[in-house]
């Protein structure tokens, strides 16, 4: 991609330009500017974190922001800048827009010691040349009614609660539950403002795409503690066979796996409905062992977190290893050259991790995208090698490296961002 034209510059977005990036997000992304949804729908991306590209007229060509996460990763947690928004203008697309704002986010993340970038994409194929790599998937159901669940110790034990969502009063206790139910899961973001709190539990009309108002399901146990909710809302529908109402699931988050159960039973067999859609689940979701027969909830599989590796030795560094490791990666880095070349990584299982630079060759030679895609333990070395994308040195195992990079509970984020 050739340099911005003449006149173009990258820069920091001061917070009283915010509605300009708005007006560009909503030309990129065919946004309505509906005043009854802004009133309720708080702008969540923080003002003191806004970048753009800026026209020689003084305009903006196109515009992005990003979050400040600490993003959980194996066995620790890692500061991490969430990228979003991005967006150029429909006519200034294709003049390396996009690149020079990447460039000069990922210099900012760099200034505030974010060791990691990670994002949700709009389409698969913009940000692997920017060393973005997919590190996690997620799993859409759409679930027929009274789907049977294997039956789960304590569940019965458990009661539900039905009332209408409220903003006001429900934040705090779906954002709680969120965490608890998260914790321990590379990729979980939590929502750590007041505005992505709100942004959460908030059910303008024009969201709705025809359902009723957004419910709020909790289930408790017998000293009435809440162990896991779901927001969802009922479409209607009509067949000459009789009423097939669809039950959308925005949330659907437990504590454990009695909660899991009651939660998915109440939202399985809910009067006048034929089908549930879930919300994204992690690889490893609990409904997907329960279900007695999963095929006919046609399992999606979609890419979920895409993750950069901004400070290469901080970020790994920052993780924990599944089993004992001591590898010599040489990684190629076009955009933040500081990566590039060779680190080794030694590290106990769960335990001590140390990298340093390293002399000689590597055994695993990657791209730092590839390593984003490891980074989370959701995607396989020796499945990337096996796809050409790894080159590992001649005599060297990589299935070793592989275990140690790999963990136990797959990655995901459960919301986009
Ligand atoms: C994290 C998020 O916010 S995801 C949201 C992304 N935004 C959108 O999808 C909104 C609509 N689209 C847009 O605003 C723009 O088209 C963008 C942001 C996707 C791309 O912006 P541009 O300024 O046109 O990108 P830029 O000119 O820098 O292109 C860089 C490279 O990416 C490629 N590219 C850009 N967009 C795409 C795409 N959608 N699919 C495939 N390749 C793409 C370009 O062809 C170019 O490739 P090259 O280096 O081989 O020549």
């Amino acid at each position: 991609m050739p340099p911005l034209p003449d006149g173009y510059r990258p820069l920091a977005l001061p917070a009283d330009r915010a509605d300009e990036m708005r007006a560009v997000s909503r030309l990129a992304f065919a946004g309505t500017l509906d005043p009854a949804v802004e009133e309720v729908v708080p702008f969540s991306v923080p003002t003191d974190r806004l970048g753009a590209v800026e026209a020689p007229d003084g305009t903006l060509a196109g515009a992005h922001g990003s979050f400040a996460f600490t993003m959980p990763v194996p066995g620790g947690s890692v500061p991490c800048a969430g990228l979003t928004w991005v967006g150029v203008r429909p006519e200034q697309r294709r003049r390396g827009v996009l690149t020079a704002m990447i460039d000069h986010h990922l210099a900012r993340c760099v200034e505030r010691g974010e060791r990691v970038s990670a994002l949700f994409a709009a389409e698969t194929a913009i940000y692997g040349r920017f060393g973005y790599g997919c590190a996690a998937d997620d799993v859409r159901l759409t679930l027929p009614r009274r789907a049977a669940l294997r039956p789960v110790p304590g569940a019965d034990a458990l009661t539900v609660r039905l009332t209408h969502l409220d903003a006001e009063e429900h934040a705090d206790l779906v954002d709680d539950l969120h965490r608890r139910a998260g914790a321990g899961r590379p990729g979980w973001m939590t929502r750590d403002s007041a505005a992505l709190r709100r942004r959460m539990v908030v059910d303008p009309p024009a969201w709705r795409g025809g359902t009723e108002a957004m419910l709020l399901a909790t289930v408790h146990d017998a000293q009435g503690a809440a162990r896991g909710y779901a927001t969802f809302a009922r479409k209607e529908g009509w067949e000459p066979t009789g009423p097939a109402y669809t039950v959308r699931v925005r949330e659907a988050h437990a504590l454990d796996a009695a909660a899991t159960h009651a939660l998915w039973s109440f939202l399985l067999d809910l009067d006048l409905t034929s089908t549930v859609e879930s919300p994204m689940l992690p690889a490893d979701h609990p409904l997907l062992h329960l279900l007695v027969d999963p095929r006919p909830a046609g399992p999606r599989l979609a890419d979920n977190l895409w993750v950069r590796l901004v400070d290469v030795p901080a970020a790994l560094a920052a993780r924990s290893y599944a089993a004992d490791v001591d590898v010599v990666l040489d990684v190629r880095d076009d955009r933040l050259p500081a990566n590039a070349g060779t680190w080794r990584v030694r590290a106990t299982a769960h335990g001590d991790v140390e990298v340093t630079r390293a002399d000689g060759p590597g055994d695993v030679l990657l791209d730092v995208r590839e390593l984003g895609a490891a980074y989370l333990g959701g995607r396989s070395l020796t499945a990337m090698a096996r796809a050409g994308l790894v080159q590992v040195r001649d005599g060297y195992d990589v299935t070793g490296a592989a275990a140690a990079f790999g963990w136990p509970v797959a990655p995901v984020c459960s919301w986009v961002f």
